[in-house]
């Protein structure tokens, strides 16, 4: 099974995807205060982010059946008080999909974005094929104007055979402690693997893909380690310790969300420490799908 008009169709959909969040992040960046203490922003960019991914993938494979697991469903917006933002929601799916040149679909209801969020309520499971979507990882670095990423992924008889992860704001040129200053300052990465392919790079703008691999280096004095940005995230007292007793050399570099997996396929850091506060099934989730990550960038 080649997969690679899901792989396209994923990228298709979490490039708009991303294209829809940049708009809002910038209009929440250039707000005031006041409104910037308001939740809404990243609520409308999660079902705003859901809907696309989840009518992209469908209009894209649409001989398939079509099963999504994801994280919003449309009950909020169907009571009085979610009118406003679903008529937000709907506003900024339509100008997103309008900006894309001229393939685009005609012109969306309320109602095809309310019934686009819910097809994302699929169970899953091991038979099948499920899409598993993440619209928005990182609300805490959205809201802050810095790191986010939407993650995609397709489950084929319970096993992961592809994954997208596209990262608005993480710079094209590698980041990390022992990167000389890069020239060019243009963000917005496209990550993605496919089952035995490895893992490849691309801009967001859609330029020509390099494949990446994780680092090299082996002795941790010339390593550079990431961590999550919030400390609430991740005790970074623990990989202080750790790092030093490994004899890491460099200061931890830390940022939001599942950014940080782009950033270490492609070998920007050599290391990465986390320590969640409390250890929960989810932790543990998030440890397994870490394998996955750096599996796929070491398989040929
Ligand atoms: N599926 C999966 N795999 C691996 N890691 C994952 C996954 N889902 C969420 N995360 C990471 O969990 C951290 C907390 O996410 P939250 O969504 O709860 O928090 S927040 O919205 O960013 O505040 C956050 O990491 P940090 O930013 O490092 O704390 C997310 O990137
Ligand atoms: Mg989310």
């Amino acid at each position: 099974m080649s997969y690679d008009k899901e792989l396209a169709a994923a990228k298709k959909a979490a490039t708009l995807a991303a294209h829809l969040c940049q708009k809002v992040q910038k209009a929440l960046l250039q707000s005031d205060v006041h409104s910037k203490s308001d939740k809404s922003p990243v609520t409308v960019a999660n079902y705003g982010s859901q809907a696309l991914v989840s009518l992209t993938l469908e209009r894209e494979l649409p001989s398939q059946q079509f099963s999504l697991v994801a994280e919003e469903d449309s009950g909020d917006l169907r009571e009085e008080s979610g009118q406003d933002t679903l008529r937000r929601i709907t506003d900024l799916v339509n100008d997103t999909i309008a900006n894309e040149g001229p393939h685009s679909f005609s012109i969306l209801t309320i109602d095809d974005v309310l019934k686009a969020i819910d097809s994302g309520k699929s169970e899953g499971g091991s038979i099948g094929r499920h899409w598993v979507l993440d619209p928005i990882d990182g609300t805490k670095g959205f809201v802050r104007g810095d790191q986010y990423a939407i993650a995609l992924a397709l489950l084929d008889e319970g096993k992961v055979v592809l994954g997208v992860l596209a990262c608005p704001n993480l710079p094209l040129a590698t980041i990390g402690h022992n990167e000389q200053h890069s020239s060019s300052n243009e963000v917005g990465c496209l990550f993605f693997a496919k089952v035995g392919d490895g893992t490849y790079l691309q801009a967001l703008d859609g330029s020509t893909q390099t494949k990446v691999n994780v680092s090299a280096v082996d002795n941790p004095e010339e390593a550079s380690f990431f961590e999550s940005y919030e400390a609430a995230h991740s005790s970074h007292d623990l990989s202080s310790t750790i790092a030093e007793k490994l004899g890491v050399k460099a200061p931890p570099v830390r940022i939001d969300s599942q950014a940080k997996y782009g950033a270490l396929s492609r070998g920007d850091g050599a290391i990465y420490l986390n320590f969640p506060h409390k250890i929960s099934v989810r932790t543990l989730y998030f440890s397994l799908t870490l394998l996955f990550y750096f599996d796929f960038s070491m398989l040929e």
